[in-house]
């Protein structure tokens, strides 16, 4: 059998509302619209010679060493297979085969773009389809909300709005042509630690039109809107502000702001080509940066994207 892959795409919060706060465990309730770029980790996955449903993984590319530390076992990766096989009960286990997946990992850790949530999301798809498993949608919805909040939507890879916890997803308004920045100084940023620090203030749910005809159209709308996250992401990872300074008098920049929890920031540009001419510029402010620039995914078929039926 040839070795399967899938891409794994960096998710962007256009915006993002905390709007209030779950009783039960403290988390966060959102209102956000994210959108995938054409960024992405790869999975490679190669079928074992053993039975039992083991999941071996192998990491490398660009950020690998964000990873080196970490046991394996924690990787979202690998705890997507140990759900899975969970599920399947032990009979079915027992017969599963074994896997391989090498993670080419060209998304910076814990950035706020969801590249470990993208990667347990390219996961679930990729072993849902070898194991030969379906899960009914609500099903598929609810292990991949144990997996993280931001893994339901990286399953579609498809423009969505996030609200609940990360976990209700509905469509996104029709996205005009444009194209786009990514900046990371280079500092992981705790999910966690941000939304500790953040003010306790919570902002309405957006009111947002079922379409946008033309960038400025967007931008005029996600202007009135903020990323909630980003004054306390700032506060602790200051080079953050050195970033957004740096998108904002990018030649043909619209609009740069921080994604998620951070440290990553985005603008939007014109077109793919108009934000690949800013690069250089954008790159000179900071020679460390990570800065890639280029389209959205506008499309599932565009993302790669296979989930089983
Ligand atoms: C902030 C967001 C916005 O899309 O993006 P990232 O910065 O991770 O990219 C996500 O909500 C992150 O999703 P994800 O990274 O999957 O979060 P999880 O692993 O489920 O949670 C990590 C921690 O973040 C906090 N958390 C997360 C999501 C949420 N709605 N409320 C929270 O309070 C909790 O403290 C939780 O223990
Ligand atoms: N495959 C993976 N890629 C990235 N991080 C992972 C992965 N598996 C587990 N993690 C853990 O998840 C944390 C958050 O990772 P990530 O999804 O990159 O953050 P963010 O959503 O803020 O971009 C990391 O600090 C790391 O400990």
């Amino acid at each position: 059998m040839s070795s399967l892959h899938e891409l794994a795409h960096a998710k962007i919060n256009l915006y993002l509302h905390v709007t209030g706060r779950r009783q039960a465990d403290g988390y966060h309730l959102l209102d956000s619209l994210a959108v995938f770029a054409g960024a992405a980790d790869r999975l490679d996955l190669a079928l074992g010679n053993g039975r039992g449903g083991h999941v071996a993984l192998d990491i490398k590319g660009r950020f690998s060493a964000g990873l080196g530390g970490e046991d394996c076992a924690d990787n979202l990766i690998v705890r997507a297979g140990a759900i899975l096989r969970e599920l399947a009960g032990e009979e079915v286990a027992r017969n599963l085969p074994d896997v391989g997946i090498t993670l080419h990992k060209e998304l910076p850790v814990a950035s706020g773009i969801g590249g470990g949530s993208a990667d347990a999301a390219a996961a679930l798809r990729l072993l849902l389809g070898v194991w030969k498993l379906s899960l009914p949608p609500a099903r598929l919805n609810a292990v991949a909300t144990r997996l993280g909040a931001d893994v339901p939507v990286c399953l579609e890879q498809r423009a969505a709005r996030m609200e609940g916890i990360g976990e209700v997803l509905s469509p996104a308004p029709h996205l005009p042509p444009c194209g786009m920045m990514l900046v990371n100084c280079g500092r992981s940023v705790s999910t966690p630690q941000v939304f500790k620090a953040r003010a306790p203030v919570f902002t309405p749910r957006a009111t947002l039109p079922p379409a946008w005809a033309t960038l400025a159209d967007m931008v005029r709308d996600l202007a009135d809107q903020t990323n909630d996250l980003q004054a306390a992401a700032c506060a602790i990872c200051p080079e953050i502000v050195t970033v957004l300074d740096a998108l904002r008098v990018a030649p043909g920049c619209r609009l740069a702001r921080m994604s998620g929890s951070g440290a990553t920031c985005f603008a939007l540009f014109d077109s793919p080509d108009a934000a690949r001419a800013a690069q250089a510029a954008v790159q000179q402010a900071g020679a460390h940066w990570w800065v890639w620039a280029g389209d959205l995914c506008r499309s599932t078929t565009e993302a790669r994207t296979s989930i089983p039926a």
